[in-house]
């Protein structure tokens, strides 16, 4: 035999005995990690080898999203999470089932949560994000770990201190301005009332208040990443009921060609607003965050710590997830409040009373906002029926005890705010209904355990953005009441969608009468 059929030879004896072992470590983990929780109590759906219950998640959810709720129903579980809604009924709340090759356990428990999500020392790290998340959001702060997310965070923090805020306000209310003059626009055009799709223009407000304050740019100059986020956000999600294979990213699929292209489009409109800040005349580079970023880049050795704490890559990376998560999480917010608004019109004059005698009809400052009390427990109240982030996840970076548990290390997981928020032994037999009054005396005396509430998540890792983005809605918020009544178009249908974000699957369309009018 030659010496390139012996190294042949080789290399499939090789390749066969890893996939052999490959395949005899996936059963036998499977098969000794359902056997170590149901030791412990734990049961759960079987599921496939290799796929878990992927194919039935996927079946419930599409399922789910033929259901059409009655518009006062609050309960999305059975839209969103219609495959935790069984297995809780059948397993109890605390469960197991296979995502694809992970082991992924069910957290319902407040108490359990708080502990996952308040550990300090990364023993609950986040999971590795699939590649097509990574093209989305980039490697900035959400999805960074250990020393890496502290410098990270190191940075992008004084962006967001209060003082930094309330200096928004104007930036903010002035966005919110030039939007609601043009729906004064298209009302004095219909002669009074007018119909509107509301959540495509709360999007584009959201976009110009993250460009504006956090880049110093504009909507119109950023559209094509947020138009670009928009289609990668679609291809991250069509992916993420699907076993990630691994080295599948770097194959020129059409799939993949698209989003490389996405991708690059991304990054020249991203370079374009940098370069616009390198080639500016100025000594420093502004202190919103993209200055502070980039004056992390620069390299001073006269600082305390030499070199850069970021480097041009990462400040793309951090742009990208700022970019992203700065606008569509506060568009869904603001969207769902103003749909609460509509269907409980009583509260709507509340609020608008409230905005009236607090902020008159000028445009509202910091001071003023601060003293909105309604409007905030309505925002609560909305972040807790219809906050945009359904569930997050985590794993255990060892073998960890959870309560009574002990959690093998590898093991995902889950937690689903949606869930939580809807329990009734934890938030009173009203759980379901819209009532924020429960928000009188302030989050932690809300619900029966202090932090029930976890729309912007809690610890080291909860929201970095969660300020700011109360101050937008109720900037936004306030400034829609003192111009419109507002109610729910006959054309709407409630279909909340978990499509990355809580959001009306087809829109929300609105009815909108200018008050002067
Ligand atoms: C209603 C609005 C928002 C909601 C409900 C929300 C919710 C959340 C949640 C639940 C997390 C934790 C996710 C996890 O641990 O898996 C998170 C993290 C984060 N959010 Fe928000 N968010 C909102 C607005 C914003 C805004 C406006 C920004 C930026 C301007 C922002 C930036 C971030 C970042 C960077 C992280 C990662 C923080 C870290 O890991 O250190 N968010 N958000």
């Amino acid at each position: 035999m030659s010496n390139l059929g012996l190294v042949l030879g080789a290399l499939v004896v090789v390749l066969i005995s890893s996939l052999w072992r490959g395949l005899v470590y996936l059963i036998w983990r499977t098969f000794a990690i359902t056997k170590r929780f149901r030791k412990q109590g734990v049961g759960g759906p079987c599921g496939k080898f290799w796929s878990g219950s992927l194919e039935e998640i996927r079946s419930m959810k599409k399922a789910g999203r033929k259901l059409i709720l009655d518009i006062n129903s609050h309960d999305i579980t059975p839209r969103v999470l219609p495959h935790y809604l069984k297995w809780m009924s059948q397993y109890g709340q605390t469960f197991l089932y296979w995502f694809g090759p992970h082991p992924m356990i069910c957290i319902t428990d407040p108490e359990l949560a708080k502990q996952v999500l308040s550990n300090k020392f990364g023993f609950f790290p986040k999971v590795t994000p699939i590649p097509s998340i990574l093209a989305l959001v980039g490697k900035g702060l959400s999805l960074t770990q250990g020393a890496e997310w502290v410098r990270h965070r190191h940075v992008v923090s004084p962006a967001f201190t209060m003082d930094k805020l309330k200096t928004m306000t104007n930036k903010m209310a002035a966005c919110a301005q030039s939007m609601l003059e043009r729906w004064q626009d298209l009302a004095t055009q219909a002669e009074g009332q007018r119909e509107m799709e509301v959540s495509s223009q709360l999007q584009e407000l959201t976009s110009d208040v993250i460009s504006h304050t956090a880049f110093g740019s504009s909507y119109v100059e950023g559209k094509e990443v947020f138009q670009a986020q928009k289609e990668l956000q679609t291809l991250a999600a069509e992916s993420l009921l699907n076993v990630n294979i691994p080295g599948y990213q770097y194959l020129p699929s059409r799939r993949n060609l698209h989003r490389w292209k996405l991708e690059r489009r991304v990054r020249n409109t991203l370079m374009h607003i940098i370069q616009g800040r390198l080639d500016s005349k100025d000594s420093s580079y502004g202190n919103d965050l993209l200055g502070l970023m980039m004056e992390s880049c620069r390299s001073d050795p006269g600082q305390e710590r030499k070199g850069q704490l970021l480097s041009m890559n990462e400040i793309m990376d951090e742009c990208k997830t700022f970019f992203f998560v700065g606008q569509e999480t506060t568009s869904h917010l603001l969207t769902w409040t103003v749909f609460l608004l509509c269907t409980n019109q009583e509260w709507q004059e509340r609020l608008r009373e409230e905005v009236l005698r607090e902020c008159g009809t000028g445009i509202p400052n910091a001071d003023m906002l601060s003293k909105l009390k309604l409007v905030t427990m309505v925002l609560l109240e909305a972040l807790r029926l219809y906050g945009p982030v359904v569930m997050m996840q985590r794993m255990a970076a060892k073998d960890m005890t959870l309560g009574n548990l002990v959690i093998p290390k590898d093991t995902r997981l889950v937690i689903p705010i949606a869930i939580i928020h809807r329990n009734k032994e934890v938030w009173g037999a009203d759980a379901d209904e819209f009532n924020p009054l429960r928000f009188k005396n302030g989050i932690s005396k809300a619900a029966k355990h202090p932090n029930a509430l976890l729309a912007f998540s809690i610890g080291p890792r909860a929201c970095i953005g969660q300020n700011f983005a109360m101050l937008e809605a109720k900037t936004v918020i306030a400034m829609i009441l003192q111009r419109f009544s507002l109610s729910l178009s006959p054309n709407y249908i409630h279909a909340p969608a978990d499509m990355f974000f809580l959001q009306p699957q087809y829109g929300l369309p609105i009815l909108l009468r200018p008050l002067n009018v």
